[in-house]
């Protein structure tokens, strides 16, 4: 088994569980926030910068890497670790979800979707088969099955059809996917919000026996109260020696709450997003640098944080840097949010250690002030 999970403890307070995803590229502490980097590259991180900050896997995706530079040049250059000089763990969405977020003249049918490029409005289209080859191609440790995430919100007819539709997919992802590159193939639970649906797309999966197992079509736009309903209603039908994917979650309050519940990854593009225009996670919660009243501020972003970004540099000077549009100003907004997740997993994860999770989930929605976040 290429990629092998390994249960240490349960948290006694909670259904928290601490774990470790052995793979060919290393290893990796679950419960574990996964920085994204949709085109090959966490947007103004070096590899380096992201091994200091505590990142252990990160995420790209076969819909932008199909598109350009294509995955065949990809393999050629010996793969996407090679390629973007990661020699860490990597996993890669299967695209479905990009397809639906970023093309125009979609169009869904058995086979699969067929879409105009969102670079140049070239006719593609991808199958289970061919998102899986194409993930082969790139190499990553983890792959995803080829899945729709259905929208939200959508009829019960329209999410029973295409939850039983990606169960039909998901096999023939296993079927298409070589075992020569040793990479573990997830599958991807959906069901909308119904708990019936949610089961039954469990249910199928399991029994075709994946290494891994994610809860796709959630954190769609849904109150975070149903996402939180439908992982109660998913987790006891996945198999507890199998890790647990939440697709697109990345809030601190989402990850805590989902690790809780029993997930052991996330992703989201949230931390480095935000970053980008000058909003910070910090342990007081969040902070909008840019803000007027940091002018004269020359004290670090979070003074409880040690990352390179709070250890050296003042609000006023960040401030400066992105009002004069300055791309240094983004690297240390980027570099703190990130360092900010990685580690709030780390205290999560001590947290399940000593049996305290569900305290401190108080304390840190204490301190974080659950208003927006
Ligand atoms: C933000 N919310 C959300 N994201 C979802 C995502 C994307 C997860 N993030 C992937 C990275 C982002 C770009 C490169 C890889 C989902 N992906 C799939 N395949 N299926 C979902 O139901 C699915 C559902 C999701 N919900």
């Amino acid at each position: 088994m290429a990629v092998k999970y390994e249960l240490i403890k349960t948290c006694a307070q909670t259904g928290a569980r601490l774990g470790r995803l052995h793979t060919p590229h290393g290893v990796i502490d679950t419960p574990t926030f996964m920085p994204v980097g949709t085109q090959a590259s966490v947007k103004g991180m070096s590899p380096e910068e992201l091994k200091t900050l505590g990142a252990q896997i990160i995420l790209s995706n076969t819909y932008h890497l199909f598109l350009r530079p294509g995955h065949e040049l990809v393999k050629e250059a010996g793969g996407l670790h090679r390629f973007m000089n990661w020699d860490r763990p990597i996993l890669t969405d299967s695209g479905g979800f990009q397809v639906f977020s970023l093309s125009e003249m979609r169009k869904i049918t058995e086979e699969g979707v067929q879409f105009r490029s969102h670079i140049n409005g070239d006719k593609l289209s991808l199958t289970p088969e061919s998102a899986t080859q194409v993930q082969n191609a790139l190499g990553a440790d983890i792959i995803m099955a080829f899945d729709e995430c259905p929208p939200y919100p959508a009829e019960y007819e329209y999410v029973k059809q295409s939850t039983e539709r990606t169960s039909r997919w998901a096999e023939r992802c296993l079927k298409a996917h070589s075992r020569s590159h040793d990479q573990a193939l997830f599958g991807i639970v959906q069901g909308g919000m119904h708990a019936d649906l949610r089961k039954q797309s469990a249910l199928d999966l399991t029994s075709l026996d994946f290494p891994g197992y994610a809860m796709g079509g959630l954190s769609v736009g849904e109150p975070k109260h149903f996402m939180y309903e439908m992982l109660e209603e998913t987790i006891p039908y996945l198999p507890g020696n199998k890790p647990r994917y939440l697709m697109g979650v990345g809030s601190p309050d989402a990850l805590i709450e989902g690790s809780i519940r029993g997930v052991d990854m996330f992703d989201c593009v949230l931390p480095t997003r935000i970053a980008r225009n000058g909003t910070l996670m910090t342990s007081q919660g969040r902070m909008v640098v840019r803000n007027a009243k940091y002018t004269n501020d020359f004290g670090p972003m979070d003074p409880e944080c040690s990352c390179y970004a709070c250890r050296n540099y003042s609000r006023a000077y960040i401030r400066h840097l992105i009002k004069a549009d300055e791309m240094f100003g983004l690297r240390l907004t980027t570099i703190h949010n990130l360092h900010f997740l990685v580690n709030l997993m780390v205290q999560v994860r001590e947290a399940i250690r000593e049996d305290r999770l569900g305290t401190f989930r108080e304390e840190f929605f204490e301190k974080y002030g659950m208003a927006d976040n």
